[in-house]
Order: C-alpha cells, then sequence, then structure tokens
C-alpha cells in the first residue's frame, strides 16, 4: 500500500518519536510505501529513516522551493508548485492516510483530507495513530461536531483513531482488500 503519513516537522521527545519510530518499521517490513513531505525535518526524518531501515519505499512530494531540502534517499521526489497542489499529490498518490502528532501544517493537512471525504471526493481511510493523548481535545471537538449534527455522514466513516502502531496499521487493511 502507499500510505500518505502527515506528522510534525520538528524535533521531539521519545514519548512522540518512539511511536513514530515503531510505525514506521512496521509500514517497512509490510512492504508498504510511505507517502510524506518529503524532507527529513524533526519526526518526518524520523519516520522516513525508519521506514528506508525496514526495507519500504519512500515517495516525497516537495515544494519546488523547498527542492534543496529534499530527503536525500527517497527513492522518488515530487515537485509540486505550491502548498495546495502538494496537499493535493500526496493524497492522490495514497491508498490511506495516517495522522501522527504534529502542528498546524499536520492540522490542516488532516482537515483538508476530512473536508474532501467529507464531500465524497475520495473514500481513503484516514486513521489518527495516537498513543499518548495528544488528540484528545481534536477527537472530542470531531465527536461533538458529530454529536450535534455538524456533519454529513458519521464521524466512524471519516477518521478512526489508533493507540498503538499496530492498530493503525490494521485499520488500514480495507484498503488493500
Ligand atoms: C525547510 C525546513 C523544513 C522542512 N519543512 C517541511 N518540509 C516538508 N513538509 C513540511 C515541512 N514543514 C511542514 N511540512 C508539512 O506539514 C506537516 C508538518 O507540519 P507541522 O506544522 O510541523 O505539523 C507535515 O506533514 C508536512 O507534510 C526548515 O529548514
Amino acid at each position: 500500500m502507499n500510505i500518505c503519513v502527515f506528522c510534525s516537522a520538528y524535533s521531539l521527545d521519545e514519548r512522540y518519536s518512539a511511536p513514530a519510530a515503531e510505525f514506521a518499521r512496521l509500514l517497512g517490513h509490510g512492504g508498504h510505501t510511505l507517502v510524506w513531505g518529503g524532507s527529513n525535518a524533526g519526526l518526518m526524518g524520523v519516520l522516513a529513516d525508519g521506514v528506508k531501515e525496514a526495507g519500504g519505499r519512500l515517495v516525497g512530494v516537495l515544494v519546488e522551493l523547498l527542492a534543496h531540502k529534499g530527503y536525500q534517499g527517497a527513492d522518488e521526489l515530487v515537485m509540486t508548485r505550491d502548498l495546495a497542489e502538494r496537499k493535493a499529490q500526496l493524497l492522490m498518490r495514497a491508498d490511506a492516510v495516517v495522522v501522527l502528532v504534529g502542528g498546524l501544517g499536520t492540522l490542516d493537512e488532516v482537515t483538508e483530507v476530512l473536508e474532501l471525504k467529507k464531500h465524497a471526493l475520495h473514500d481513503k481511510p484516514v486513521v489518527v495513530l495516537d498513543t499518548t493523548g495528544f488528540y484528545d481535545g481534536l477527537r472530542s471537538q470531531l465527536e461533538r461536531m458529530d454529536a450535534e449534527g455538524f456533519l454529513p455522514r458519521p464521524l466512524a466513516e471519516l477518521i478512526t483513531f489508533a493507540g498503538s502502531p499496530a492498530e493503525a496499521l490494521a485499520l488500514l487493511a480495507p484498503a488493500s482488500e
């Protein structure tokens, strides 16, 4: 499978880097392809290094301005003119999306993917891998939207939450059937 991962571009402590490294290992050992922002910055680098070490493929999608910052060991680096095209390419090249801990960039990416899914413009699985409760607030906000009629389809059809790397990968399985 081609698995798009959104995650922080910052270096984070073990609480956050260890689950990312473990997810990367599972992804690589499973023979999957990582589709990601194409950089070695922070958690994105931990992820890419882990997938590569475990034998997986790397497809990075970068904006042209940051071409010189592209991950050196990527199997493929795709250049886009701007951030909007970059997000479109990331989704287009993926069979499923996994969201690890991140900041505003990650939030922007997952929100766009969910908005497109809400409008039935794709039906790819979107799984949040959260081992620490980092996304409790986001989850509770989404559940409130669901409960109070702000969503046109059940939240569970739009996004699922996994508490471990293995669970996250298992939740992606329908995409490969
Ligand atoms: C140029 C520098 C670092 C490179 N930065 C990025 N490279 C590629 N993709 C990025 C970068 N920063 C953000 N992204 C995308 O957004 C998500 C992370 O953003 P967050 O705000 O840290 O959550 C990530 O999924 C990327 O797709 C500095 O020298």
